[in-house]
């Protein structure tokens, strides 16, 4: 980490209010599980709180709180005196345990939409990409700026340079109050020592209010912390100064070994007996009526002891307003447009302006998430291995279906061929959404919950972002198969071409839907693999005699409409077929030629093709209007 570099942020962001964080007897109980009981503290500008605790006390559940993820029992949480509203939240950075990103992109790309999406339009582009490089600089990232963030399977930036990645993302927006949830988790001891030392002289500078979980800190990072919460049980075991944490163990009969490093001893001992648990808890309690326990952890501030507050109020501009009002104004707030989402660190250009604006509008959000949904989707969807699937299967049906006679004796074959088209590029569409879908869904729940952009930009992003990478494969897939059966029209191809691309942007919907409605991917694979399966059954080429009782399930099979549209463009704009001697069709008895309208209704086709299209059209609206809804209503980030 580059020591000497300080922080600056542009002018626009520079607008932050230093934020005084007090929460005060909050109690949670997560499904009927009572997690924290009557927990306070408070940090003021400048200043590093750290919980500590061992594994399982609390402390994640406790920076949910704080950011307003999750609803409290009891006790309140308040930023300069006001409740904790929608709006004071866009004030808080949440930084949270596990990175999550989109594996495929580099760290600089990563960094740069997130610019481009969390700070304001007012801002230039050049601005946003110079505040990009300054962050770069400032948390030491240049030299794997352009390594991609990777995954379990690709190897990408190390565990403590994606630590940075999630704190520069965070600090892009010039947050007012961070919550970091063990950002020293898997460091080696320097940087962890580094990375600590960069948010305190952070905090320090800027005014910052910075509350950090951790679990074992050396004792060069423990003193490094001005103020500390020890969770035990969910209970406070002690809320006060870092240095007199060792002088309250002295005085309870918990004296620290000389030379032992006291956050190792402090958390042996809330490990310990339940005598001494006990012991630390009541002691803890007692310290609540000492004299140099905060004033505000023991009053009201808001209902009736205006006066111990009066020494805070005069610090910050009194603009913050009584709850009551805010609560009011962020009811009728554009945040509840289109966002479930609470917690953020987004920074709009403005302070206090008493409803929620997103950083970006529409139209940006829209732009840099359509680009963004294309770089990252790339090497997905145009990966090696599906060029390779592509080259080979078209070359694998153009010779399986070689130079194909336009005669009676062919055409199972010709219509094989169709068929094998429409379903294989359902299947890989479809496979290909829902695949996709769960690693996305985490960094979507993440942006949502920042309230980075709406989710109708998202959606709308993705349906334009990807159709370049759905439609290429399909395309080349067909310009060497379709050459090869000995098919030259231009006009047919490009009909049939048409057809094949709707029925796989269609397959996509259906394969977004399911994923998005599915947390489990094994259910969502079942329900993939019955429905797709069941529209090839009834798609009319496997079966031609469906029973009268089962017929209104061919209405339901997509492939059913895309395959008999590229019947309907095959045989009545190409060449037409030719009887064979022993003909089937009655009609050949007075044509050398099988009318088009024959050969439909042997394959118990019904519909014109601007029905057909029409419903697959349908298909399209439907599925992609169910798969927002889901995601709006069904699927919120919490
Ligand atoms: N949604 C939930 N429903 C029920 N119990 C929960 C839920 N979420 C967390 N818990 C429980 O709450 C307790 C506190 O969890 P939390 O993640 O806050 O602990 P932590 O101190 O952050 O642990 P660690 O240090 O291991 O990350 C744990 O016992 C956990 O199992």
């Amino acid at each position: 980490m580059v020591e000497s570099t300080s922080i600056h942020f542009p002018s626009i962001l520079q607008q932050q209010r230093p934020l005084e964080l007090v929460f005060r007897g909050v109690s949670v109980t997560l499904d009927k599980k009572k997690i924290l009981h009557d927990v306070s503290g408070v940090v003021r500008p400048g200043e590093v709180l750290a919980v500590m605790g061992p594994s399982g006390c609390g402390k994640t559940t406790l920076l949910n709180a704080l950011s307003g993820r999750i609803k409290i029992d009891s006790g309140s949480i308040r930023l300069n005196r006001e409740n904790i509203c929608k709006r004071l939240r866009k004030k808080i950075c949440y930084v949270l345990q596990q990175d999550i990103f989109f594996p495929d992109l580099t760290l600089r790309q990563t960094l740069v939409y997130t610019a481009l999406l969390r700070l304001p339009d007012s801002l230039s582009y050049a601005d946003k990409i110079q505040h990009v490089d300054h962050i770069i600089d400032v948390l030491d990232l240049r030299r794997c700026q352009d390594t991609i963030i990777g995954d379990v399977l690709k190897r990408g930036l190390s565990g403590g340079e994606k630590k940075r990645a999630n704190i520069a993302c965070e600090l892009l927006t010039n947050p007012s109050l961070m919550l970091l949830d063990e950002p020293t988790s898997g460091l080696d001891s320097y940087s962890a020592y580094s990375l600590m030392s960069k948010l305190k002289k952070y905090a320090e500078k800027e005014r910052k209010t910075v509350v950090v979980t951790v679990h074992q800190p050396s004792s060069q990072i423990f003193y490094m912390f001005d103020k500390l919460l020890l969770l035990c049980n969910g209970q406070t075991a002690y809320f006060g100064d870092v240095k007199k944490v060792v002088d309250f163990f002295n005085d309870i009969g918990l004296p620290v070994t000389p030379h032992y490093n006291p956050a190792d001893f402090i958390l042996e001992q809330v490990k310990g007996s339940e005598e001494i648990k006990e012991k630390i808890l009541a002691a803890s309690k007692d310290a609540r009526k000492l004299p140099d326990y905060p004033e505000e952890l023991i009053s009201d501030c808001v209902s009736a002891t205006v006066n111990l507050c009066d020494k805070y109020i005069h610090n910050f501009d009194d603009r913050c307003h009584t709850n009551a009002k805010d609560e009011d104004d962020s009811g009728r707030s554009s945040w509840s447009d289109d966002t479930q989402s609470h917690a953020s660190s987004t920074v709009s250009g403005t302070e206090d302006d008493g409803s929620w604006q997103w950083p970006t509008c529409f139209w940006t959000q829209f732009k840099v998430l359509s680009q963004r949904n294309f770089q990252e989707a790339r090497p997905r969807m145009l990966s090696k291995l599906n060029w390779v699937q592509t080259v080979g299967l078209g070359l694998l049906a153009g010779l399986l279906w070689f130079q194909l006679e336009r005669k009676e004796e062919s055409l199972h074959d010709i219509q094989g061929w169709m068929f094998f088209s429409t379903t294989y590029w359902m299947l890989f569409a479809l496979f290909g959404a829902l695949a996709s879908f769960p690693s996305e869904r985490e960094v979507i729940n993440k942006e949502r919950l920042s309230g980075a952009y709406r989710l109708s930009a998202y959606y709308l992003a993705k349906m334009v972002g990807e159709l370049p990478l759905t439609i290429t494969l399909p395309t080349v897939y067909l310009l060497i198969s379709y050459p090869m059966l000995g098919f030259h029209s231009p006009v047919v191809f490009l009909t049939l071409l048409g057809f094949l691309l709707l029925n796989t942007v269609v397959a996509q919907s259906v394969g977004f839907f399911v994923g998005a409605s599915c947390m489990d991917l094994e259910v969502s694979i079942t329900i993939s693999a019955l429905y797709t399966l069941a529209t090839q059954l009834f798609g009319g080429y496997l079966a031609t005699n469906i029973p009268s009782w089962l017929k209104w399930m061919q209405y339901l099979s997509m492939v059913h409409y895309a395959y008999q549209n590229m019947q309907i463009v095959e045989f009545s704009d190409g060449s037409p077929i030719q009887c064979s001697t022993t003909s089937k069709f009655t009609a050949c008895k007075t044509n050398s030629h099988i009318p088009v309208q024959d050969i439909l209704e042997a394959q118990g086709a019904t519909l014109p093709l601007w029905a057909n299209t029409l419903i697959l059209l349908l298909f399209l609206l439907v599925f992609r209007v169910l798969g927002y809804v889901v995601l709006r209503y069904f699927r919120r980030p919490k």
